[in-house]
C-alpha cells in the first residue's frame, strides 16, 4: 500500500463515495466535498470521510468524481486552488476532458495554464453499479477491476503532460482500491470502452425498452437470461447521454456493425427454412460464442470458466451467511454467488461459482456439514 495520504473527493456519488470507502479502509485521510449538500452529508454518514464546505487542508490528491459534462471545469479550478496535489477524474469518457482542459489552458483570460496539467491524470476505474448516488456506493466495487491510466499529452506533438510523479499517484489510487491498472492514451480507451461498456449499455437499454408494453403475462416468465441482458438497463439516463454523446463516433462505428448483423438475422428468420438458414442462425450464436470466452477473468487474468455447486436452502433469512460461513470453513473460494428462488416453494438455491479443481471437495464438506448440494 502507498504511504498515507490526505485526499479530497470532489462529487460524493456512488463512485466519489465508493472511493472514500476504500480509501479510509486502506487507512488514507479523505475530505469529501459535493454542490449537493445531502450528497455529501450521506456520503458522510456513511464513513466515506469528513464533509467540508470550504477548501480542504491542503490535500496531497484531489478526485473528481463529478458527471462527465462538468469534469473539466472541476478539474481546472482544483488544479488552479490546490497547488500541491495531484489531480485525477475518473469520467467514463477521456479524450472529450483531455481536449477541454488543453483549450482551457490555452485561452489567455484562464487561470489554469498548460503547466499545471502536469499535476493531471486522467482515470477510469471500470467498475459501478446500474444505481446513483452515495446510498449505493460500496468500497469493494474496485476489487480485481481494471482500473485505466490516461497521462495527459500534448496533441501535436504527443508529448506527455503528466508528471511520471501525477502518474504515480494515480497508479497508487487504482492499487490501493484494489484495482489492475491499465495504461492507455485518451483515444484508445474511448475506442475500447465504446466497446467494452458504452454498446452493451445500448444493447442493454435497447432490449429493456422492448418490455415497457409487455403483457404481465409475459414478463412472469422473466428468468435469468433476461435479468443477466438488461441489468444495465436500470443506469442512470443523465449520466449515459453525457457518455454516448461524448464518444458517440466510436459508438456509431460499433452500432453499424452491430446493424448489419441484426439485419442478416432477421432476413435468415424472415425464411428459417430457407437453404443455408440453419447453418446462419448457428453461426451467429457461435460467433457470440467466440466472443464471450475472450472476456478475460479476475485482474485480467486469461479468461476462467468456473464450476458451480448448488446448495439447496431454506427461503428464510440468515441461509446465504450460514452457507458462506461454511464454505470458509471448508477453505474454498467462492469465485460468484447467485440466488434462486424456486417459484410457489419455500426453498432457494445458492450457486456458489468454484474453481473447478475445488468443486468436488467443497460439494463433500458442504454435505458433511449437513448441506443439501446438488452438483
Ligand atoms: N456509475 C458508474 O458505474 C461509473 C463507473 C465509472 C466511472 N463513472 C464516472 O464517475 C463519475 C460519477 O458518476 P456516479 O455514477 O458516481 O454519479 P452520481 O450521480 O452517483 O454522482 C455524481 C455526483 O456528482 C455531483 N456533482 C454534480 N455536479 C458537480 C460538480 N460541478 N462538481 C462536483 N460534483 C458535482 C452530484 O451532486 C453527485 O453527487 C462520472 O463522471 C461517471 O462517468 C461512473
Ligand atoms: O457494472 C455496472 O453497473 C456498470 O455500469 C459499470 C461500467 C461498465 O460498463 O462496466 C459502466 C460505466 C462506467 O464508465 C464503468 C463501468
Amino acid at each position: 500500500m502507498a504511504e498515507p495520504s490526505s485526499t479530497l473527493i470532489r462529487g460524493t456519488g456512488l463512485l466519489g463515495a465508493s472511493i472514500g470507502l476504500a480509501l479510509r479502509a486502506a487507512g488514507h485521510q479523505v475530505w469529501l466535498s459535493d454542490p449537493s449538500p445531502s450528497a455529501a452529508a450521506i456520503a458522510e454518514d456513511i464513513g466515506a470521510g469528513t464533509r467540508i464546505t470550504q477548501h480542504a487542508p491542503d490535500p496531497d490528491l484531489v478526485v473528481i468524481a463529478a458527471p462527465p459534462e462538468v469534469t473539466a471545469v472541476e478539474v481546472a479550478a482544483a488544479l488552479s486552488r490546490y497547488r500541491h496535489a495531484v489531480v485525477v477524474d475518473i469520467a467514463s469518457v477521456k479524450a472529450q476532458i483531455l481536449n477541454q482542459l488543453l483549450a482551457t489552458a490555452a485561452d489567455p483570460d484562464a487561470e489554469l495554464v498548460t503547466e499545471d496539467l502536469a499535476r493531471y491524470v486522467g482515470t477510469h476505474p471500470m467498475a459501478g453499479r446500474e444505481r446513483s448516488g452515495p446510498v449505493a456506493a460500496r468500497g469493494e466495487l474496485f476489487t480485481s477491476m481494471p482500473w485505466v491510466i490516461c497521462p495527459a499529452v500534448e496533441p501535436t506533438t504527443g508529448a506527455q503532460l503528466s508528471t511520471a510523479e501525477a502518474v504515480r499517484r494515480a497508479t497508487d489510487l487504482g492499487r490501493d482500491l484494489g484495482a489492475s491498472v491499465h495504461r492507455m492514451d485518451a483515444v484508445t480507451h474511448d475506442e475500447s470502452v465504446a466497446l467494452t461498456s458504452h454498446l452493451p449499455q445500448v444493447a442493454a437499454s435497447l432490449v429493456a425498452s422492448r418490455l415497457q408494453d409487455a403483457a404481465d403475462g409475459a414478463l412472469a416468465l422473466s428468468g435469468n437470461g433476461l435479468r443477466d441482458v438488461t441489468r444495465i438497463a436500470a443506469s442512470d439516463p443523465n449520466l449515459w447521454v453525457q457518455i454516448l454523446s461524448a464518444n458517440s463516433r466510436s459508438v456509431v462505428d460499433l452500432l453499424y456493425g452491430l446493424r448489419d448483423d441484426v439485419e442478416r438475422l432477421i432476413s435468415t428468420l424472415e425464411d428459417p427454412s430457407a437453404s443455408g438458414s440453419q447453418a446462419d442462425i448457428a453461426q451467429l450464436v457461435a460467433e457470440g460464442n467466440a466472443g464471450v470466452v475472450r472476456i478475460p477473468g479476475k485482474h485480467g487474468a486469461p479468461p476462467q470458466s468456473f464450476a458451480v455447486v448448488t446448495v439447496i436452502v431454506d427461503d428464510r433469512p440468515g441461509q446465504i451467511a450460514a452457507v458462506l460461513n461454511d464454505v470458509t470453513t471448508a477453505g474454498v473460494n467462492v469465485e460468484d454467488l447467485r440466488m434462486e428462488h424456486s417459484a410457489g416453494h419455500q426453498v432457494g438455491m445458492v450457486e456458489l461459482s468454484v474453481l473447478p479443481g475445488r468443486r468436488e471437495e467443497l460439494a463433500q464438506a458442504l454435505t458433511e456439514m449437513g448441506w443439501k448440494v446438488v452438483l
